[in-house]
């Protein structure tokens, strides 16, 4: 069997667990920095299928490392390279909001494809774009979602009067998901985002909020001014507490005590990004997912 899994160090944990769990070997893709900013790149030793395991935080160095590994494993014989990336950027511009703008999400999409055979992600911010297959032409592309393990994390855990809520309509997907699952009522707010970390929330009925435990649920969280500006329109409500759960933590550590001070009693993430909040694994998704890869390579190396 042909198959291994590369990460990079800062996912080290999360990528060997995961090999483990897949049964296949785990290889750090080595890197140098050379004094004038450039980066050297190293895949040995190399497989006929690869993972690379990259959550895609802090992104540009990484889209670099992307490009030179690929590069090396196709050289040197790799016929599949599948790009597991829990967290995908640069996902939010997927129109150009003023002439000249670029769209990342096309960009990044074309980029990609051209790249590797398939891309596996986790609630991806896509927005107007329909499905992650339009994202990425002529390649798969899976989107999974979180919500099963989220919901899974919660169960038995939650006060039955509380309202899942989400900040706005691009989270209503995410908010009937939850609700659906853990069985409880929902509310979608409006947002008006005024600049990077400038937003305005407006819940569109105090009256179901108020005198209960509120969860927010968000795909992600960077610079918090969302998470905070609906915190206080909840408490503002009536909320008796609000909690969080997300899929993708971007935020600094730091901020933790900027999301305590504004009421947030507790804030859960997804491990898509390495962070303190990681509370929910997404492992099972991940081997399930990645099984047929394994199971395809075998039966190829045995023909
Ligand atoms: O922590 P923050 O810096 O506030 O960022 C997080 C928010 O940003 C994203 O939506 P975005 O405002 O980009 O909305 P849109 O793509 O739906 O316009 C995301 O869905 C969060 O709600």
């Amino acid at each position: 069997m042909s198959v291994a899994l590369r990460y990079l160090d800062s996912a080290a944990d999360d990528a060997t667990r995961l090999a483990t769990r897949l049964g296949i070997p785990a290889h750090l893709i080595t890197q140098h920095r050379f004094p004038d900013g450039e980066i050297a790149v190293n895949v040995a030793p190399t497989a006929a299928t690869t993972i690379l395991y990259l959550p895609l935080d802090q992104p540009n160095d990484k889209l670099v490392t992307i490009l030179f590994a690929a590069e090396a494993l196709r050289r040197e014989g790799c016929s599949r390279l599948v790009l597991l990336a829990p967290y995908l950027c640069y996902m939010r511009q997927d129109v150009a909001f003023r002439p000249g703008d670029a769209i990342s999400q096309k960009a990044m999409g074309r980029l990609l494809a051209g790249l590797v055979d398939r891309v596996i992600t986790v609630d991806p911010h896509l927005h107007r774009t329909p499905r992650l297959g339009d994202v990425f032409p002529g390649i798969a592309a899976d989107e999974l979602s979180a919500m099963p393990a989220i919901a899974a994390a919660l169960r038995g855990t939650l006060d039955p009067d509380t309202v899942v809520v989400g900040p706005d309509s691009e989270s209503q997907q995410w908010v009937d998901a939850l609700a659906k699952l853990i069985g409880t009522r929902s509310a979608v707010a409006q947002k008006i985002r005024h600049g990077d970390r400038s937003v305005e929330i407006a819940l569109p009925d105090a009256s179901a909020i108020a005198g209960r435990p509120a969860l927010l649920v968000d795909d992600i969280v960077s610079s918090g001014g969302t998470l905070i500006a609906c915190t206080r329109a909840l408490l503002g409500a009536g909320a008796t507490s609000v909690d969080a759960v997300i899929t993708h933590a971007l935020f600094p550590p730091a901020m933790l005590r900027d999301f305590a001070a504004a009421g947030i009693r507790s804030i859960r993430s997804t491990h898509t990004v390495p962070h303190p909040t990681n509370a929910i694994m997404l492992d099972e998704l991940f081997v399930e997912t990645l099984q047929g890869e394994i199971g395809k390579t075998t039966k190829e190396t045995r023909a």
